[in-house]
């Protein structure tokens, strides 16, 4: 923070940083597990950042966590059981609830801090939690994952980068643990990084993903306040025949229109479209 301007840390986007005016700090803490701030901004609204790093913003946060959600659950037919490993600010929870099919959903994040304040200060995304079919566990989503075999239709990680607490939701053996815990026909979606800056992780994490999925893709939204303007989803399927470019459910327009601020069956399938630089990466990655 310098003279009324919150700078993001480059944690991993060497040589830039997005800044956003400040207009009043609202909290800030040491968690357990990260530097915990919430601050009002001129422009975006109240925003949240762990370790320096913007996790959400009221002004933008819809594009992220309207695709994370929306795009796995749209690929599934009859989504009831679904899982959400962090998203402790509720902006998940609030939007798989959109779908009348879900019986229960559990959020498990490591961070109770991530929760408390985003109840306070994110009253927009917390009121996911409001929600009677919500079940939420305080844990490391590694470990919570060992014990669940075949119990999820849907499992979305919606986690912070992979320097920190959210460091271990990159790997294979957590793949491995997400596509045990999933019912048959299930669908799982994890952020993805972004590809103007971490190709070569995503080219890793979509190849291994391919030992374990018959169908893996990546898709990205457009997101201001994220590093570079755009985050990516990384979407698999347990189910050899589900195409996750196409939803195979559509609700009307017109629903649309009152449910959703980003997400369409349309953006939908742009989402998977890639520009020649992230394709022929991931398409060499994998003759590897
Ligand atoms: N619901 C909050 C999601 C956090 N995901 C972000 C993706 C981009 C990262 N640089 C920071 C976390």
């Amino acid at each position: 923070i310098q003279d009324g301007w919150f700078r993001e840390k480059p944690v991993l986007w060497p040589g830039q940083a997005m800044c956003l005016e400040i207009d009043e700090i609202l909290h800030h803490e040491k968690s357990l597990y990260q530097d915990v701030l919430l601050f009002k901004s001129k422009t975006y609204g109240n925003v949240l950042a762990l370790d320096g790093v913007i996790q959400c913003t009221e002004r933008d946060e819809h594009s992220y966590q309207e695709m994370i959600t929306h795009i796995p659950m749209m690929c599934h037919p009859n989504p009831q059981k679904v899982l959400v490993i962090g998203g402790g600010d509720g902006g998940v929870l609030r939007e798989v609830v959109k779908h009348e099919s879900v019986e229960e959903v559990t959020l498990c994040d490591i961070d109770e801090a991530v929760i408390r304040t985003s109840k306070k200060y994110l009253p927009g995304m917390a009121i996911g939690f409001d929600n009677p079919k919500v079940k939420v566990h305080i844990g490391d989503g590694f470990p919570f994952l060992e014990d669940k075999a075949n119990c999820y239709d849907v499992i979305i990680t919606d986690s912070s980068d992979p320097v920190g607490p959210a460091e271990s939701l990159f790997q294979y053996k957590y793949y491995e643990l997400m596509k045990n815990a999933l019912r048959p026909g299930g669908v799982v979606a994890a952020q993805g990084e972004c590809q103007w800056l971490h190709l070569k992780l995503i080219a890793e994490v979509r190849t291994f993903c391919r030992q374990l999925f018959p169908v893996v893709e990546y898709a990205y939204t457009t997101i201001p306040t994220y590093p570079s303007g755009q985050i990516g989803i990384l979407v698999c399927s347990a189910d050899p025949s589900c195409n996750l470019k196409k939803p195979i459910r559509k609700w009307s327009e017109d629903k649309e229109e009152k449910l959703f601020k980003y997400y369409n069956s349309e953006i939908h399938e742009a989402a998977f479209v890639l520009p020649q630089f992230t394709k022929s990466a991931l398409k060499e990655a994998e003759s590897k």
